[in-house]
């Protein structure tokens, strides 16, 4: 009967989820803000000669110093591993430094010119928009730039004069407002795609543990540990194809335990069990590594000599016989095994074990604790 699958593993942890999202949105941020001196140079073309000088020099520097700043933080963030619990509210200040930067072009450049005042708007909502993807995955992250943007932009209106100014205000506070709101629907269901990236791959690693134990065990015999005869016929079909094709020798030994059931009989079945055992494993202690031992059946073995001519396969067979005959295998229970040895005459599986077990049973005939090679 074949063991039960194991239960489904319980869902990856939303810890790690968000970690993932976490470390996505630092890498996004990373690759986005190396763009921002194409926005400097397009504030810079429009303002140039419609605001004074001094003005636009300073919102450079301020632009070159945060953004410097918030370059510094994400490198310190990238090499300290990208730790959601400890670096979050590092990223959600490289954002809102960010932010505060980009809303000081409207304090700083800002004034009566109606089409420069547009224009600065259309950028800020350009800023807005390029970074909602980049921090799709820290949403509350992106909520922190908007505000530093808004905040800062609106500081800077509110000293001028006149409505113009806080309609700017307005427009971008719904502006942001709308995307803030859109976005979060869309961060929800990319963090839900990132949890379910998890618990299929979770799904697939317990698959494929589940089928290489079932594959294991429909390949081994459950008493001894030993491949089964299934495994047997598989790795004598591997054997006997390389022996045509490489002309590679090829022994099988076929061994059977002498008057077994007199074991049973006598000590019973556990008993009996337990001697099979030790059996095995006395017979896998006297092979090389490239033999296979396997359980053919009841007290009977079959080993594969792999490279093996006949006159080595027979002092290999009496090596295990000794081996066996040597002491008892488990205590109290002295026992001898016959052995019949075929070696591979350019003929099929069927036939090979047909002469192995012809072999078997002539040294059974022959007085039992002994190799006869058929
Ligand atoms: N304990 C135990 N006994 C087994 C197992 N498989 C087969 N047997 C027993 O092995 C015994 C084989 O007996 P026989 O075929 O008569 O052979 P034998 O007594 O070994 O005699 P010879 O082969 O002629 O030397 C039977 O009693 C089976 O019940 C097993 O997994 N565990």
């Amino acid at each position: 009967m074949t063991a039960p699958l194991p239960p489904p593993a319980a869902g990856p942890d939303d810890d790690q989820a968000q970690q993932i999202a976490f470390g996505r949105c630092v890498l996004a941020l990373s690759r986005t803000m190396r763009t921002a001196p194409l926005g400097w140079g397009l504030v810079a073309w429009a303002a140039w000669g419609r605001v004074p000088q001094a003005n636009l020099l300073a919102w450079l520097a301020l632009a070159a110093t945060g953004w410097l700043i918030s370059l510094g933080l994400l490198a310190l963030i990238r090499r300290e591993g990208m730790n959601l619990a400890r670096h979050q509210h590092w990223l959600q200040a490289a954002a809102a430094i960010d932010g505060a930067w980009w809303g000081a072009v409207i304090a700083l450049l800002a004034g009566n010119d109606a089409a420069l005042n547009a224009f600065l708007g259309a950028v800020l909502c350009g800023v807005a928009a390029v970074n909602a993807p980049v921090y799709v995955t820290r949403i509350h992250v992106f909520y922190a730039l908007c505000a530093a943007l808004w905040l800062t932009a609106l500081t800077g209106l509110l000293r001028l004069p006149g409505r113009a100014m806080l309609d700017i205000a307005l427009g971008l506070a719904v502006f942001l407002g709308l995307l803030c709101y859109f976005m979060h629907g869309v961060a929800t269901r990319v963090v839900e795609g990132i949890r379910l990236q998890l618990a299929n791959a979770a799904l697939t690693v317990q698959l494929s543990e589940a089928l290489a134990a079932m594959e294991h065990q429909a390949a081994t015999d459950a008493l001894t540990g030993l491949p089964n005869r299934r495994s047997l016929d598989q790795a004598l079909a591997a054997q006997l194809a390389l022996a045509r094709r490489e002309g590679r020798p090829l022994s099988l030994l076929m061994l059977d335990l002498d008057r077994f059931k007199a074991v049973n009989d006598t000590h019973g079945h556990g008993v009996g069990d337990a001697v099979l055992r030790a059996f095995a494993q006395r017979v896998q202690a006297q092979l090389r590594p490239s033999d296979v031992c396997a359980r053919y059946g009841g007290e009977e073995f079959v080993v594969l000599l792999s490279g093996t001519k006949e006159l080595l396969a027979v002092d290999a067979a009496d090596r295990l016989r000794r081996a066996v005959a040597d002491g008892p295998l488990v205590p109290g229970v002295a026992i001898t095994v016959s052995v019949g040895l075929a070696t591979w005459r350019d003929e099929d599986a069927a036939a090979l074990l047909a002469r192995a077990d012809a072999a078997l049973y002539a040294a059974k005939r022959g007085g039992r604790n002994r190799v006869i090679a058929g």
